[in-house]
């Protein structure tokens, strides 16, 4: 009988980070083939903020389904601290916060925030996550939904949908939040505020976001890394770590230091686009 082979501990940082290792998805066959993603090499650590920012069709969303363990990758590895994106997706170790605010409209604010914690009492989630009822008093709170947490969705505007959404994402005890262009149906003004609310939030709880993005200034005010994603395959042009500061407030954007940001955001995308034409 051969020996067994030697028992191997998984890498010291496995549980501490997501991995993708040569992702590839390709879509269709033939003259349908779409080649969405080539090539993704990517660790984001536990407790980051990493923004996906690029061009339409460049496979911002792919890549988040594929976190998820919605979409089934063509080749390569990925592991969300140490799990496949399936077994993590089973335990309801993610929580996915979508472009509109999904909340069931013959529930309260208070009662959508919590039907996922419900429903998934039983889920066999990483131990540190689990939320209580009164988290989502807190988060609620937090996003300056308390006064408005037994109302239903209906009486209230698409900016507190949309943070409703948000804080059901916080509260559903995932340590890992994908996020999928959450603002992108609010207006500019509601937009700005909102990310200065999820900031706040997000400092209070240092979940690991993935949040995917069309703006430079978005990325750059939210992200520890910004990922600069090109099209035709879909590939990581470069990884650019945000240092500014935080907590970042209202005044984190005016500052020469953060225009530096988006400018070298913007410039690498370019380069990336123009090296492929
Ligand atoms: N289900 C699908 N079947 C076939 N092709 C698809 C499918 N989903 C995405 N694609 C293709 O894969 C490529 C990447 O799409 P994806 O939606 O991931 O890009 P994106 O960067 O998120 O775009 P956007 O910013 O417009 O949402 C595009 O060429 C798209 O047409």
């Amino acid at each position: 009988m051969p020996s067994p082979l030697p028992y191997q501990a998984p890498a010291a940082d496995a549980r501490d980070s997501i991995a993708v290792k040569g992702l590839a998805k390709v879509y269709g066959a033939g003259a349908d083939r779409v080649e969405a993603l080539g090539g993704i090499d990517l660790t984001i650590p536990r407790g980051a903020f990493v923004t996906l920012f690029g061009p339409s069709g460049c496979g911002k969303s792919t890549l988040l389904r594929i976190l998820a363990g919605l979409e089934e990758k063509s080749a390569g590895a990925v592991t969300l601290f140490g799990q496949t994106p399936e077994t993590a997706a089973r335990a309801k170790n993610i929580a996915w916060v979508p472009q509109s605010s999904a909340l069931l409209p013959w529930l309260t604010i208070r009662d959508n925030v919590l039907l996922s914690r419900r429903l998934n009492r039983r889920a066999d989630r990483d131990p540190a996550c689990v939320s209580r009822p009164e988290d989502a008093d807190q988060v609620l709170r937090e996003l300056g939904l308390a006064d408005f947490a037994h109302h239903r969705p209906a009486a209230l505007s698409g900016g507190m949908r949309q943070r409703a959404a948000i804080a059901r994402g916080f509260v559903q005890g995932a340590p890992l939040m994908l996020m999928d262009e959450p603002f992108s149906a609010l207006d500019e003004l509601t937009r700005d505020a909102l990310r200065l609310r999820l900031l706040e939030v997000w400092e209070r709880h240092r979940k690991t976001v993935v949040f995917v993005t069309h703006s430079a200034a978005e990325a750059v005010l939210l992200s520890d890394r910004v990922v600069v994603m090109t099209p035709r395959p879909g590939r990581i042009e470069a990884v650019i770590d945000i240092d500014l500061p935080r907590p970042r407030g209202r005044d984190a954007a005016d500052s020469p230091a953060f225009d530096a940001r988006v400018r070298a955001v913007k410039d690498t995308l370019r380069r990336g686009w123009e090296g492929e034409e």
